[in-house]
């Protein structure tokens, strides 16, 4: 980190209302017609310029590393020493800790809505379902308490409806991509399940939205959420000897890095900072007009087109057309791309 070349002029510039920590001022959304929302450079980037630093709205511990648990406070998200581990007084997870005294504190409205639904919830998802299943529903649930934790603030200070200062964090997950038609019937019937069974508005869980809303939150969390690793994603050419990313310890959503599309010949790096906030970091000079892209797979695991491929439409259900795929594509089948009807124009 030590290079990044931060460009102070504009520290509270938001992306259509959404407000990351920090957003380099030549960093601009526009639109795709294949791809939807994406974003560009309006000027040059020089490359090792930090890009855009965004707070995660919810985030949580991947169980892969006891060692490595992230503070539960969405302020701090640090990673805790055993020594320094806070736990809940109800015992409701052991994955839920605090680093400090302080912590805990400045915590207690959003962790009180989450803590009885862990309590009475986490082991039976655990043992019926998948611990994947249970890490996808405590996102949910932790992006609802966020919600619930800023409605409460909101009130304190009284201006809960006010026009002047709407919830502009919770516009950001509302407007991520994803609905429940990219996903199989199969998968979207198993989702219909859980939220029936699990994630309704109730004295447990009281966020207040209809199953239909809970459903398309989890489709929108699917299609958007990070895994945070150790090391940096997305250098290209892959350097030699290859070295990845490491072991996952946490997910997340994060409103505005939610906005980048992945490319195979990415020109940004990604990793979360000490405080769980997301950190783009150009790797090469980015030209005016440019798309700026991370990957969203480590490129030292999947190399030629069809694994590349192939990866990304299990995954993330949907084919590559970044320049790099595109470029790589057999001619035939290049022929086949362009004759495909596009949603729009440039
Ligand atoms: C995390 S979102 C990225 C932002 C998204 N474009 C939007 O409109 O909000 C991921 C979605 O963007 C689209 N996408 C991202 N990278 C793409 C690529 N290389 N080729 C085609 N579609 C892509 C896919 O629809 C994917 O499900």
């Amino acid at each position: 980190m030590s290079n990044l070349v931060y460009i102070t002029t504009e520290t509270h510039r938001t992306v259509d209302g959404i407000q990351p920590d920090w957003i380099h001022p030549h960093l601009i959304q526009s639109t795709d017609p294949t791809k939807g929302r994406q974003f560009r450079v309006s000027g040059p980037i020089p490359k090792g310029a930090c890009l855009l630093v965004d707070r995660p709205y919810a985030i949580i511990p991947v169980d892969e590393d006891p060692g490595n648990i992230i503070c539960s406070n969405p302020a701090c998200n640090r990673p805790a020493r055993n020594s320094e581990r806070i736990s809940c007084p109800k015992a409701c997870l052991s994955d839920v800790i605090w680093c400090s005294n302080t912590c805990q504190v400045a915590d207690q409205v959003r962790h009180g809505f989450e803590c009885t639904w862990l309590k009475r919830y986490a082991g039976p998802i655990r043992a019926k379902w998948s611990e994947y299943d249970f890490g996808m529903l405590w996102v949910i649930v932790r992006l609802l308490a966020r919600r619930h934790a800023q409605l409460h603030e909101l009130s304190i200070v009284g201006d809960y409806m006010s026009t002047e200062k709407p919830n502009h964090d919770w516009e950001g997950i509302d407007s991520l991509c994803g609905s429940s038609d990219t996903w199989s019937h199969d998968k979207v019937r198993s989702w219909s399940t859980l939220v029936k069974k699990y994630l309704q508005s109730s004295s447990a869980l009281p966020h207040g939205m209809g199953v239909d809303r809970v459903l398309h939150l989890i489709c929108q969390e699917e299609a958007n959420s990070f895994g945070l690793y150790p090391r940096e994603t997305g250098h290209f050419p892959v350097p030699n000897p290859p070295i990845d990313r490491g072991e996952q310890f946490a997910a997340a959503v994060y409103p505005t890095a939610a906005i980048a599309n992945h490319s195979c010949f990415p020109n940004i790096i990604h990793k979360a900072d000490e405080k769980g906030r997301m950190v783009f970091t150009a790797s090469r000079d980015i030209f005016p007009g440019e798309e700026c892209c991370i990957s969203y797979f480590d490129l030292t695991k999947y190399k030629d087109l069809s694994s590349r491929r192939d990866h990304l439409r299990r995954s993330f259900l949907f084919v590559c057309q970044c320049s790099r795929c595109v470029s790589e594509e057999p001619v035939e089948e290049q022929s086949e791309w362009t004759a495909l009807p596009l949603m729009g124009s440039l």
